[in-house]
């Protein structure tokens, strides 16, 4: 087999011809393995942290402790990590003590999952001591060696496989499954930040359902925050994650079926950001409402079309339309969108200088009801959008609020 991660390639030289071995590992061979897009190389090697430091022109000590030097290349950052063992991992999924290895093999053997403990060297041979490469013919996700004690070193690694059950399609191992029913307790240890980082990749593999009922059915489900009392209905195992785009789409889908509508209080718990908090709880707001589903001009106008398209999505994906009644309403909203005569407030010819010149009034709440009121009939085309018919109008509309204003 061709090496085929070109961008690593001086790295892997530079320590080959300097008396070090050198591998690509980890999440990289799997990928490529798979045939999946490749994100980050990793590199492992039998140098020294401080000899690699002294081979590289440009290098960050970003975990010294454990091993791990990125070496920077062309724009891009390498992490080259000496071969190790571990004992222990602290809740940041960084090990808690490291002790530096001469062979391969020892820190293969600290790995997760068989699909991960995979090294390919600078001829593109593969290093396979666990049977990896058969387990992923047969879509088999197993830990290095006991599954309990793998999972009980670091309790991510339930997170971490049941994502990639999500992500790969694969099935968990029957011991496997039993350690994380009997451990699952132990992810109560784990920081929320790693956890939502799984659960984020989790909720967009390719088969989330199957996923989804491991977490619940091994009782992994109940050491996340707030999910302790939740019990997942059949609901939340068939919702089409499929036809959702993003990150905010698949988090309501999960809280709606889960009845978890108090974001705030969710968002919290789980320390999100503001901008998925935001995107969530517009999408939950929007969603079931029929008044708000009703598409027309303005309501696609308001809500923009994105936020239109995805809460029909997340309608589709939860069941309250077919997929057909989907394409349909997408392609309503996109029609609607095209015949809004204005895009934003910023496109009419008139500004609040303009009415307060015309009324002769200071300004005051009426400004912005009239703005508002304007931009409804323009984009509904009750007003044309131009300065005259405008000002035709809002003479007429003063008239009529003479006595609420
Ligand atoms: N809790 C963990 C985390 C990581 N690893 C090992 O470290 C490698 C790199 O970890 P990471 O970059 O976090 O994940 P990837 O497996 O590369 O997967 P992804 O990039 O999809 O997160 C893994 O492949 C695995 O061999 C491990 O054994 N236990």
């Amino acid at each position: 087999m061709r090496f085929p991660f070109d961008k690593a390639t001086p790295i892997l030289d530079r320590l080959n011809e300097n008396g070090f071995e050198a591998y690509v590992v980890g999440g990289a061979v799997r990928d490529y393995l798979l045939g999946r897009p490749i994100h980050d190389i990793d590199i492992t090697t039998s140098a020294h942290p401080d000899e690699v430091v002294t081979l590289f022109q440009r290098t960050i000590p970003v975990g010294l402790q454990h091993g791990t030097v990125a070496v920077l290349l062309n724009g891009r950052s390498f992490e080259v990590t000496t071969f190790r063992s571990e004992n222990g991992y602290d809740d940041f999924r960084h090990p808690n003590q490291v002790t530096f290895e001469t062979s391969l093999d020892k820190d293969l053997m600290r790995r997760d999952f068989t699909i991960n403990a995979l090294a390919m060297d600078r001829t593109g041979k593969v290093i396979d001591l666990f049977g990896g490469q058969d387990d992923m013919k047969l879509k088999h996700l197993r830990t290095v060696g006991i599954a309990e004690e793998r999972i009980t070193e670091d309790p991510l690694r339930m997170m971490r496989g049941i994502r990639f059950v999500s992500e790969l399609g694969f099935s968990l191992g029957e011991d496997e499954r039993e350690a994380f029913s009997k451990k699952s307790v132990l992810l109560k240890k784990i920081s929320v930040e790693r956890i939502d980082q799984e659960m984020n990749k989790l909720l967009a593999g390719a088969t989330v359902s199957d996923a989804l009922r491991l977490l619940f059915n091994t009782g992994c489900s109940r050491a996340l925050p707030l999910l302790d009392k939740t019990v997942a209905r059949e609901e939340l195992f068939s919702v089409r994650f499929d036809l959702l785009k993003s990150e905010g789409e698949r988090w309501a889908a999960f809280l709606r079926t889960l009845g978890m509508t108090d974001i705030s209080t969710f968002s919290s718990a789980w320390k999100w950001p503001v901008s998925r908090k935001k995107s969530v709880g517009l999408l939950l707001k929007y969603e079931g409402n029929y008044k708000l589903l009703n598409w027309d001009k303005f309501s696609v106008y308001s809500s923009g079309p994105e936020l239109a398209h995805s809460v029909e999505r997340l309608e589709a994906a939860l069941g309250k339309t077919s997929v057909e009644g989907l394409e349909r309403k997408e392609r309503l909203i996109d029609r609607l969108w095209q015949d809004c005569p204005i895009r934003s407030r910023s496109e009419l010819p008139v500004s609040g200088h303009n009415l307060i010149r015309w009324s002769g009034k200071e300004p005051g709440p009426w400004l912005s009801a009239a703005i508002e009121q304007l931009e409804k009939e323009v984009v509904t085309g009750k007003v044309p959008n131009e300065q005259e018919g405008i000002k035709r109008w809002f003479m007429a509309w003063q008239e009529k609020q003479k006595n609420q204003f």
